[in-house]
């Protein structure tokens, strides 16, 4: 099967998509991938690292506002569809799959004008402009929150989860530990603010070091990379715990969160799959600033099952953020039935459902 992958942007929409890869590669060894992406995104760093075909189109959202960009934005999306026809015409592909991102504009929709079958992954439980749009023109619409159904024509929407889901399994979490520089004889949180880190939760971590420090656990806190400098200089200014270890990025997440007891993050839908994956209890400070506030319905989605407690970004404080870590880990059944209801959530098989519906829709 010839298979055409497109998502960028952030982490949520690649990470997904290169799972999905990996998953078909172990099971189908004759299928040939490419992916396409833009080379502004994450997306041209990630999937080059992993040796997949790549081809980049350019292409920029539409702003809400009324504005002159959006007249650039539609030739820039008119010429991303030709160059999407020929990079799919000469790719002969099989079956076109978007996983988010404005790149998936142009090229899906290609693939649906050439009559190639095509799918989204809508990976939140509201979705962005961009899938909305392209709902009209695909076969199939794969979903991971039920709430995100109403959204889309009913016949087109097969429930699948989210493929990094199945790809976080089966990890060896003490290689996980090591590969960090965390011990392995205490409890661990890591901290982090989704694939480009978050300026709120960096502020609320370093003013909480000071208080870390005779922690019965330790902390794994990921800054995102373009906050890391940063960060190191105001670390310099208060200095670090001894049970704090702080990286730029984590490249190997699957492995360390296998190795990770509690999780603190915004309520991206990506980790979120791997949160539940694996049974995670987590605190989630859903990023307001997203489209239609979708992080905090996510959140809700695992905090109304008692998976994961609601920090609100207004109540978010050095303070409130410690106090909450606190009672999680000094409350040994609050934590297992956090435990319990995260792993009751999970969708372990995303990575199969969502492939079988491409190999349906190919035949
Ligand atoms: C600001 C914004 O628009 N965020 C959106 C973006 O979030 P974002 O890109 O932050 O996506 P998610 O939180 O869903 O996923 C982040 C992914 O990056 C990985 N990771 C993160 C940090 C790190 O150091 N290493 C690493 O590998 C995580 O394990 C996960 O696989 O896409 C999500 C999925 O559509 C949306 O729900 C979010 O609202």
């Amino acid at each position: 099967m010839r298979i055409v992958v497109s998502g960028g942007g952030t982490g949520g929409h690649i990470y997904p998509a290169l799972a999905l890869i990996r998953e078909i590669q172990k099971v189908n060894k004759d299928a040939e991938f490419l992916y396409i992406g833009t080379e502004q995104g994450l997306e041209g760093k990630l999937v080059r690292r992993e040796n997949i075909p790549f081809e980049s189109i350019h292409i920029t959202g539409f702003k809400r506002k009324l504005s002159f960009e959006n007249v650039k934005t539609i030739y820039r999306f008119l010429k991303g569809v030709s160059r999407s026809k020929k990079l799919l015409k000469e790719f002969n592909a099989d079956v076109v799959i978007g996983t988010g991102g404005y790149v998936c504009g142009p090229v899906v929709y290609a693939a649906a004008k050439l009559g190639i079958p095509s799918i989204i992954h809508e990976q939140n439980s509201i979705p962005g402009l961009t899938n909305k749009f392209l709902s009209r023109y695909v076969d199939k619409i794969a979903i991971c929150f039920k709430e995100a159904e109403g959204f889309f024509p009913k016949e087109k929407v097969v429930f699948t989860g989210n493929p990094r889901a199945s790809e976080v399994l089966n990890q060896d979490g003490k290689q996980g530990r090591e590969s960090v520089g965390l011990r392995l004889d205490v409890p661990a949180v890591l901290i982090f603010g989704g694939s480009r880190g978050a300026r709120p939760i960096n502020e609320a971590v370093i003013k909480s070091f000071s208080e870390f420090s005779g922690k019965p656990y330790q902390v794994l806190y990921v800054t995102g990379d373009a906050h890391f400098d940063a960060v190191k200089k105001e670390v310099e200014l208060v200095g670090s715990p001894h049970n704090v270890v702080i990286k730029p990025f984590v490249h190997n997440m699957p492995e360390v969160l296998a190795g990770i007891d509690l999780t603190v993050a915004r309520a991206g839908a990506t980790t979120l799959a791997e949160l539940t994956a694996l049974g995670i209890p987590s605190i989630l400070i859903p990023s307001p600033y997203v489209t239609n506030n979708h992080q905090e319905k996510n959140a809700r989605s695992l905090s109304e099952h008692g998976a994961a407690r609601l920090l609100l970004e207004k109540d978010l404080t050095s303070k409130r953020l410690v106090e909450e870590i606190d009672k999680i880990f000094m409350d040994e059944d609050l934590l297992q039935s956090m435990k319990k209801s995260a792993e009751d959530l999970g969708v372990r098989d995303a990575a199969g459902r969502l492939y079988q519906v491409m190999i349906d829709l190919a035949n």
